[in-house]
């Protein structure tokens, strides 16, 4: 009986039957079938298999007895498909003797089995248990002796190359293969066996059984392998050149380091990177800042410290270490709405309207907790209205840090999103730098003039920065150019603030939650100044209410001639400068108590900036009082028209904007189109110029509503009937007449009654704002609403009057004229 040789399967230990005793064995004409999976056994080879298949074990027991022959086959497919004995009819097996049973754990039973002579499978007889089939001895065709000599040292070459580039083929497989070239179908079974062939190959060694397509065949493979090995070796050598590069350099770095050291010459970029690399542990980035800032810290332990671009980089780490990216102060969750009420109320008078928009937006906030989307908060008003403040409220009552960045005049993209790295002196942009100096993600911003960001221009659109920031939708991965990392933005609560809403580019405007705030009347004015502004005044001057007293009476003298304006600033500033006087007095040990009556006032402030009365009351020819809007609040103008002698030339100055303009010249055809309603011959039109001026001619003017006010004084003029100068008006009106709804009702009936005026013309379109006015001013107001031009004409004409000769006399210039505490030229201001 033969063993299996361990080092070379298939090649038989040197004892029991010889090569010719199996050949000549007679084989019966049936054998129990054995298919193998995994391998295969060739004549004279010997193999050790385990056998797990029901079919085999079903076959092993019925056969106990030793020397049991089976004809082995192979089975294709996996392992779980059943095996159809019927599928190897005509095909080429090897009768194998069953040898050394071993039973071993789990239905498993180990065999030997050693190949006889290759046999072909003729018919099944028996598929249960296990198939019987009828086999006989397989006849192979000789090589052709000639090519047979050069295939079989082809193969010995690729045998020998193969068992130089693969560990797995032991270097003496050629010399073996090459003691067996005498019997070449050997030869080749033996090649097939300890070679490595996977067993779909080996399968096909079994089936030819033509020896010169045999060997043909196993050389083909084995040139397959030598290629593959050969590539193999190639990408081998090049990663180990690679990696010993990489040793080398880890090793001499290593070794550098430790001679530093040992001088006490320790590479300060080494200090510096490792510190650098324990803060961002420590800080807890997010993962992918983390990662960044690891891999420039590496970047920045290369540099030398001398160029210029360590200190870029050492500036840029600072930037991501010094950010907020957890850091928080309040949850939105934890606001407490009464407590935002109280600190509105508590700090502002009035504003009941926007006080309640905000609760209700923070209500809201609450209530989606981490889901911060909506629309942005956006206080719309005059400067000094209190935008501020009640932003700064806001942030206090929710516990939260405020920051203010002012965006006016900003025109450059990169103000807002930072500049690329790349750039000298490269810095982020307005967002970044305010988180930083907050030191926490969920701060108050308060975007102030958002309505005087320039939109677009060469150095990219600010507007669309802004949009990325303010988007809730967007901005919780807000990409600064400087960092070049995705910040979250989306815990920080917004509000922008404007003078005027129509400034605001459309995109932004379009997703903003407006709250306008109007300005305050004198008496409000008066009210807030008692109960707000002095008490802190008085704290912020070092003084108490027992130094100074300054009464009603007098409050409301230094705001309408110290101030006129929609908020408070000037106003504030006033008293400031009277406090600062008593400061400066107490602090010289005059420790009386100071009653600041109206004559004091005006010592200490000067002379008054307003007179008392500002509207004209008198009927005038050609001077009317028209509304203006304008971004510091509401404003009354008042408008000029002269006749004089000429050939029908209208001039219109005043720096007016061509809506304006061409609203003057629709009120001169309207009146016209008059004539003779209004009692105006129609060679009047020939014989005359007109001049129209509309005063403060260093505001910029623009906008359809003057247009009742601009026909009613050409009317005027032209028909020589005065025109009462105890109302304002204001409305836009077409060329056939009609009068048009306009805006800012509340701001412009404000002004008319800070001015003393207390009736007013507007358009019947704009009935239902006057519900904004407060209730004390509206109660003190006349209305009137009107549809069409002929109405304000039959309202505000009055009868001729003798006593105003119109005809090229220079109307009276102190009739009122607007002024301004603003600058002296504002944004385009708006009739
Ligand atoms: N309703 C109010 N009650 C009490 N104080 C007020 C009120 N409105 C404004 N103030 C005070 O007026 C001053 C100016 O207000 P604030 O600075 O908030 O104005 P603003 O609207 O932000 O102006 P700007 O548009 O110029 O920034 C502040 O001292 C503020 O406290």
């Amino acid at each position: 009986m033969s063993r299996s040789n361990p080092r070379f399967p298939g090649i038989p230990m040197p004892r029991g039957q010889r090569k010719e005793e199996i050949l000549r064995a007679e084989l019966p004409p049936t054998l129990p079938l054995m298919a193998l999976r995994s391998t295969i056994v060739y004549p004279l080879g010997t193999i050790a298999v385990q056998m797990g298949a029901p079919e085999n074990l079903a076959l092993l027991r019925a056969h106990e007895e030793s020397g049991l022959v089976v004809a082995l086959v192979v089975a294709s497919g996996d392992g779980d498909d059943a095996i159809d004995p019927h599928n190897f009819i005509g095909r080429v097996g090897v009768a194998a003797r069953v040898h050394e049973r071993i039973n071993l754990p789990g239905d498993t039973v180990q065999i030997t089995l050693q190949g006889l002579r290759r046999i072909t499978i003729d018919a099944i007889d028996q598929v249960n248990p296990f198939a019987i089939a009828q086999i006989q001895g397989a006849k192979e065709t000789p090589a052709d002796p000639i090519e047979l000599d050069e295939l079989v040292a082809r193969t010995v070459s690729a045998a020998e190359t193969l068992a130089e580039l693969v560990d797995r083929i032991p270097n003496e497989v050629p010399q073996i293969l090459k003691m067996n070239v005498s019997d070449p179908g050997r030869f080749a079974d033996l090649a097939a066996t300890n070679m490595n062939l996977r067993i779909s190959d080996k399968e096909e060694v079994l089936q030819r059984l033509d020896i010169g397509h045999r060997i043909r065949f196993i050389l083909s493979r084995l040139e397959r392998e030598v290629a593959r090995a050969r590539v193999m070796e190639d990408v081998k050598k090049q990663t180990e050149v690679k990696i010993e590069q990489h040793q080398r350099e880890f090793y001499l770095r290593q070794q550098l380091r430790a001679i530093q050291s040992e001088l006490g010459e320790a590479d300060p970029n080494e200090k510096e990177s490792v510190d650098l690399l324990r803060r961002i542990e420590e800080a807890h980035l997010p993962e992918k800042v983390a990662t960044e800032a690891r891999r420039e810290t590496e970047r920045l332990r290369m540099l030398s410290p001398a160029s210029s671009e360590y200190h870029v980089l050492r500036t840029y780490l600072d930037w991501v270490l010094a950010l907020p990216w957890h850091q928080r102060s309040a949850d939105d969750q934890e606001i407490v709405l009464a407590k935002v009420e109280d600190a509105l109320g508590d700090r502002h008078y009035g504003l009941d309207e926007a006080k309640e928009r905000i609760i209700e937006y923070l209500a809201v906030r609450k209530l989606r907790g981490g889901d911060p989307t909506g629309p942005i908060l956006c206080f719309v008003g005059p400067p000094g209205t209190g935008k501020t403040s009640l932003g700064e409220a806001i942030a206090n009552s929710i516990g939260r840090e405020f920051y203010r960045i002012s965006v006016g005049g900003v025109r450059d993209e990169a103000e807002i999103r930072g500049h690329r790295r790349t750039y000298v002196g490269a810095m982020p942009g307005l967002l970044i730098q305010a988180l930083r100096r907050v030191e926490v993600r969920d701060p108050v911003i308060m975007i102030d003039e958002i309505d005087k960001m320039s939109n677009g221009g060469n150095a990219g659109d600010p507007t669309a920065a802004m949009l990325e920031v303010l988007d809730p939708s967007q901005n919780t991965t807000f990409v600064d150019h400087y960092l070049n990392l995705p910040f979250d933005l989306s815990s920080v609560l917004f509000i922008c603030t404007a003078n005027n809403l129509y400034d605001i580019p459309g995109p932004l405007r379009d997703r903003m939650e407006v709250i306008r705030i109007a300005g305050y009347t004198i008496e409000e004015k008066v009210e807030i100044a008692q109960r707000y502004l002095m008490p802190r005044l008085l704290e912020d001057h070092g003084l108490t209410s027992d130094d100074i007293h300054v009464p009603e009476a007098t409050l409301g003298f230094i705001t309408s001639r110290y101030s006129r304006e929609a908020g408070l600033r000037t106003f504030e500033r006033s008293l400031a400068s009277l406090l600062r006087k008593r400061a400066r007095a107490k602090a010289d040990g005059d420790m009386s108590a100071w009653e600041i009556g109206i004559d004091r006032a005006e010592e200490i402030l000067g002379t008054p900036r307003f007179s008392m009365e500002e509207a004209e009351m008198e009927p005038e020819i050609g001077a009317v009082t028209g509304l203006a809007w304008t971004s510091t609040g509401g404003d009354i103008m008042t408008i000029e028209a002269l006749r004089m002698p000429g050939n029908g030339k209208l001039t219109v100055t005043g720096q007016l904007g061509d809506v304006m303009r061409e609203s003057v010249d629709a009120a001169y055809s309207f009146v016209r189109s008059r004539a003779t309603t209004l009692g105006i011959e129609d060679s009047e039109f020939r014989e005359s110029d007109m001049h129209l001026h509309f005063p403060a001619g260093s505001i910029p003017k623009d906008g359809p509503s003057a247009g009742i006010a601009v026909t009613l004084a050409l009317a005027s003029a032209l028909s020589r009937r005065p025109v009462r100068r105890d109302l304002a008006l204001t409305g836009e009106v077409t060329l056939r007449g009609r009068v048009l709804e306009i805006g800012g009702v509340k701001e412009k009936v404000l002004a008319a009654y800070r001015a003393g005026l207390r009736e007013v013309i507007m358009p019947k379109g704009n009935e239902k704002d006057v519900r904004d006015v407060p209730q004390e001013v509206r109660d003190k107001m006349a209305f009137t609403f009107a549809a069409t031009m002929d109405e304000v004409l039959h309202l505000a004409l009055l009868p001729h009057a003798d006593a105003h000769p119109a005809d090229a006399m220079p109307l009276n210039s102190s009739s009122a004229v607007v002024e301004s505490d603003g600058p002296a030229v504002t944004a385009a201001d708006t009739w």
